[in-house]
């Protein structure tokens, strides 16, 4: 029977990567999608300015919105203090059971909790289900026509204190014009936008960094 292409991701990572070491996790899956077979991580490129917000924002509580293969739950894990707790929230069962192993073998399975299902039902579950108050980093990286609902949703939901960064994937490519649009023109937000290029490819994309102002 066919592999699927999350599937022959990780077999990229079994065979090149050493386990415990998330760096060489994010360089074999890099090697993969650039010579191999493209897919849709946030990659090296968007993923250097990832790892630079994550680093001054030092978070204690990380919520991914879309797991994937868990590219960028590895990479946001890997920059974690001690302690530090990241919910990564997956749709597709069948991505979802292939990042459980990559986080897995990049060793950081005690920093991840991965819940699978729809953001939209577990956003208002958060505080008592996981016992978080608030979140210090958001990472928007799922269904593009989700991340103006959730983002709406977790106001309501009282998960974003003053300070609380949000750092969205693809608002160039694919693209979110109307998560743009509402939280460039919001006075609860200060955003910033970093241009870069869609990953593995020459194509603008960028991601968009927002400061809840409370
Ligand atoms: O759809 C994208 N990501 C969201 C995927 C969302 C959902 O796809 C199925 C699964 O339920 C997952 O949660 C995406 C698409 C491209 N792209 O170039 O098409 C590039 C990216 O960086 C992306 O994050
Ligand atoms: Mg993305």
């Amino acid at each position: 029977t066919q592999s699927t292409r999350p599937q022959r991701l990780l077999g990229a990572v079994q065979k090149n990567a050493t386990r415990g070491q998330p760096h060489s996790v994010l360089k074999a899956i890099d090697q993969f999608c650039t010579h191999t077979e493209w897919a849709m991580n946030v990659g090296d490129e968007k993923g250097c300015i990832l790892d630079s917000v994550v680093s001054e924002v030092n978070p204690a509580t990380v919520l991914e919105l879309g797991t994937y293969c868990g590219y960028s739950t590895v990479r946001i894990a890997s920059l974690l203090p001690p302690h530090a707790k990241l919910i990564t929230l997956e749709f597709n069962p069948d991505f979802a059971a292939i990042a459980r192993q990559v986080i897995a073998w990049a060793g950081l399975e005690d920093k991840v909790q991965l819940v699978e299902g729809a953001s939209g039902d577990w956003i208002p579950k958060m505080k008592e289900q996981f016992g978080i108050t608030t979140f210090d980093f958001v990472f928007l990286d799922h269904w593009k026509d989700r991340y103006l609902p959730d983002t709406k949703l977790m106001e309501e939901c009282g998960l974003l204190r003053k300070g609380t960064v949000l750092l969205a994937d693809n608002v160039i490519c694919p693209g979110t014009p109307d998560y743009l649009e509402y939280i460039r023109n919001s006075p609860r937000y200060k955003s910033q936008y970093f241009k870069s290029h869609l990953e593995y490819t020459k194509v603008e994309d960028g991601l968009e960094k927002s400061v809840f102002q409370g």
